[in-house]
């Protein structure tokens, strides 16, 4: 039988305040739009550099030896992190005195094998732990790219697992005998403060790190993450040994010019730095070579010795050798 119009109103009328009730009810229950926003990353994650962890003290150890242990950071990707690293790690070989050691820590993205042209060769259980790669008497370099079956396997590796192979390359990598010591090791990181950078700290929180180099390009979006990079440092007790601009012009392949093609943004790393009192090591212009080299495996520096950009990294490395020999760094 159909129901009568006043019927059907009010069975709605007692219907209605249940719906609301339902509907304030699912919303109470859902979290708040507006959700508080989370504390940093780095104050987040602190407390896990500073976690004492048994390995410490054994790393502490196996690495006493070294002079010298840089950092090389970025904010941003593809700034030329790792190319700076390796021709670092070239020019500081190139004085047969010095013993020099790369450890590639962005282990989902190592390229410093491709880069350093040993990306074929293995390392092999030696007496002291694991050997890294020797590309030269006094150049050896330690990356999980040695040891993934092809280079275009994906190493989908969380904290964890990253965590631990860096602790093996600190902890069981033979970094030179005590007879001799390596008097760098440079270690290039991925880009940002992800947990590569937390377990390094933490891992060589004893070890008397020297300093952290910061590599941006010009531009205002990667001056950006360059400021949280210093942030880092800063809160994880790092030295900054300065700023590096890459590609901050353009050197003519023809009549080997430097035109300034980021203009007006050139000269924002140095105006930072100013600013935030760090030194700026210097600045090295875009040259195809350049990429050419790192394509090749070849060292830039050795190949193109007259080239603006050679001699602007030159600069920057005595730059950085100054700091490190000055007392402060000591
Ligand atoms: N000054 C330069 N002139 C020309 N090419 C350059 C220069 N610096 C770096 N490159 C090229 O830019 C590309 C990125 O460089 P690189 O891999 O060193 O960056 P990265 O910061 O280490 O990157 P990632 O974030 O992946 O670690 C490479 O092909 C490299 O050869
Ligand atoms: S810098 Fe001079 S030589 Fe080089 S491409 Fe431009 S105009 Fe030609």
């Amino acid at each position: 039988m159909p129901m009568s119009i006043a019927r059907v109103q009010k069975a709605r009328a007692q219907a209605r305040p249940k719906l609301v009730l339902a509907a304030q009810t699912s919303r109470s229950a859902r979290p708040p739009r507006k959700a508080p926003i989370p504390s940093t990353h780095v104050r987040d994650c602190w407390p896990i550099v500073q976690l004492a962890h048994i390995d410490i003290p054994i790393v502490t150890e196996r690495l006493a030896g070294i002079r010298h242990k840089i950092l090389i950071l970025s904010g941003k990707g593809g700034v030329g992190k790792s190319t700076f690293t390796s021709q670092l790690a070239f020019a500081l070989a190139s004085d047969e005195n010095s013993e020099v050691g790369v450890v590639d820590i962005d282990v989902c993205g190592p390229s410093i094998p491709k880069i350093m042209g040993c990306e074929q060769e293995q390392v092999h259980p030696s007496g002291g732990g694991w050997s890294p790669v020797y590309i030269m008497d006094n150049l050896c370099v330690m990356s999980i790219g040695f040891m993934l079956p092809s280079p275009d396997e994906a190493v989908i590796w969380r904290g964890p697992k990253k965590n631990g192979i860096i602790k093996q390359f600190l902890k069981d990598v033979d970094w030179g005998s005590d007879e001799r010591p390596l008097d760098y090791l440079l270690f290039d990181t991925p880009p940002g403060t992800s947990d590569e950078h937390l377990s390094i700290v933490q891992f060589l929180r004893n070890s008397n790190i020297s300093g952290a180099v910061i590599v941006t390009t010009p531009q205002e979006v990667s001056l950006q993450d360059v400021r949280k990079e210093i942030d880092f440092c800063r809160k994880a007790r790092i030295p900054i040994l300065g700023v590096v601009e890459n590609m901050a012009g353009f050197v003519c392949p023809h009549c080997h010019s430097e035109s300034k093609i980021f203009y007006p943004t050139t000269g924002g790393a140095k105006a930072m730095c100013e600013e935030l009192g760090i030194p700026l090591l210097g600045s090295i212009p875009l040259d195809p070579q350049i990429g050419k080299a790192c394509d090749f495996g070849q060292s830039f520096i050795d190949i193109n010795p007259s080239s603006p950009a050679t001699k602007a990294y030159l600069s920057i490395i005595e730059n950085i050798n100054s700091l490190l020999d000055s007392p402060k760094s000591q």
